[in-house]
């Protein structure tokens, strides 16, 4: 088996918000998620607007804090970790937002946007090696010619340019692994199929490993190795990203895959055709998150988390009905 550049166990990320004066409640946003990401790999992860995606990906960085569980960077577990002690790991996971206008600071040069990871972790001995990392960097993302865009700012680029300044900020730090976060939800249908292949190459050419979030699994599967779907903060299903598309084996799961061709290729969000809303969960789960809205809900299902199965061929499902 091929080495794991993170994993988690059983980890629970809960958010407490205020309601009123003195009322404190508390969302349920990552329930009980066990995953584990190899070298080299790109694992998709769908679901819709809530369900704990980002939320997913900034635990596992260390970007919010966790109620329980374990993550693993590697073979060390940083799940009890403070920020000084994360800081010299830090460079080798990074983070690709979704939006490419607000994650760049407008009154920096592209070039000391780029050259500030390097910098802060004295990475570069000399100007001249700098500018070397600079230019191929900006040339691995396709910003071509590389010294054109040395001295301009953010300002003066389209979305897909900026979120490829994005990218190349984060490749010149060498990284084990990425959470990509929804990277081309915000750019023209024009520039996604480059940023896409950007990936691509980085992952065949260093071995990096991406968390690639995303709500449409079309885009998923065609990104993704494996494909992971969540639902109310549960990991409901992983498997082999062509395994999920046709042999879907959730009823959530089957139901998004039904939903694709009725997708408004606009938004590229489908609708799921069950009943009822994907809703915040305010109580700690007690049975199958998806109770509510499944079509083949048992008893059992309210009583009982189901834990994830091996149905064999790498592909793990949890349901009651397996
Ligand atoms: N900072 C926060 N404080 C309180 N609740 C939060 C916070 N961030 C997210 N949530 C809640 O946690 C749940 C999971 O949100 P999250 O953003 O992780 O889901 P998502 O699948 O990434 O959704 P989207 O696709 O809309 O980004 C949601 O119910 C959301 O409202």
């Amino acid at each position: 088996m091929s080495e794991s550049i993170v994993r988690t166990e059983d980890l629970w990320v809960e958010y407490p918000i205020s309601r009123g004066l003195f009322k404190s409640v508390k969302i349920y946003a990552v329930n009980g998620v066990t995953i584990d990401i190899k070298k080299g790999e790109i694992v998709g992860v769908i679901g819709e607007s809530g369900s704990g995606k980002t939320t997913l990906g900034k635990a596992i960085l260390k970007l919010v804090d966790i109620t329980q569980g374990k993550i693993y960077w590697g073979d060390k577990d940083v799940s009890r970790w403070s920020n000084r002690k994360l800081r010299k790991l830090r460079r080798y996971y990074q983070m690709i937002q979704q939006d490419p206008y607000s994650s760049l600071d407008s009154r920096m040069k592209i070039y000391d946007i780029i050259a500030e990871g390097l910098r802060v972790n004295k990475l570069v001995h000399s100007k001249e090696e700098e500018r070397e990392i600079i230019y191929n960097a900006l040339k691995d993302v396709k910003l071509n010619p590389p010294e054109v865009f040395f001295d301009k700012l953010p300002t003066e680029l389209s979305g897909g340019q900026r979120q490829r300044v994005v990218i190349a900020r984060a490749i010149v730090m060498k990284p084990k692994f990425i959470v990509a976060d929804e990277p081309i939800s915000m750019l023209d249908a024009s520039t996604r199929g480059q940023v896409l292949e950007i990936i691509r190459n980085i992952k065949n050419e260093t071995g990096t490993s991406f968390m690639f979030i995303t709500h449409d699994i079309a885009l998923g599967s065609y990104i993704s190795e494996r494909l992971a779907v969540m639902y109310t903060g549960t990991l409901v299903e992983i498997a082999g990203s062509e395994d999920i598309i046709k042999k879907p084996l959730h009823p959530y799961t089957q139901a998004l895959i039904e939903a694709v061709p009725k997708a408004n290729p606009e938004a590229g969000i489908p609708k799921v055709n069950i009943k009822g809303e994907q809703e915040p969960l305010f109580e700690k789960p007690k049975g199958c998150v998806f109770y509510d809205r499944c079509p083949f809900a048992m008893n059992v299902c309210k009583e009982k988390i189901p834990s994830l199965k091996d149905m064999g061929n790498n592909h793990y499902v949890a349901c009651h009905l397996y």
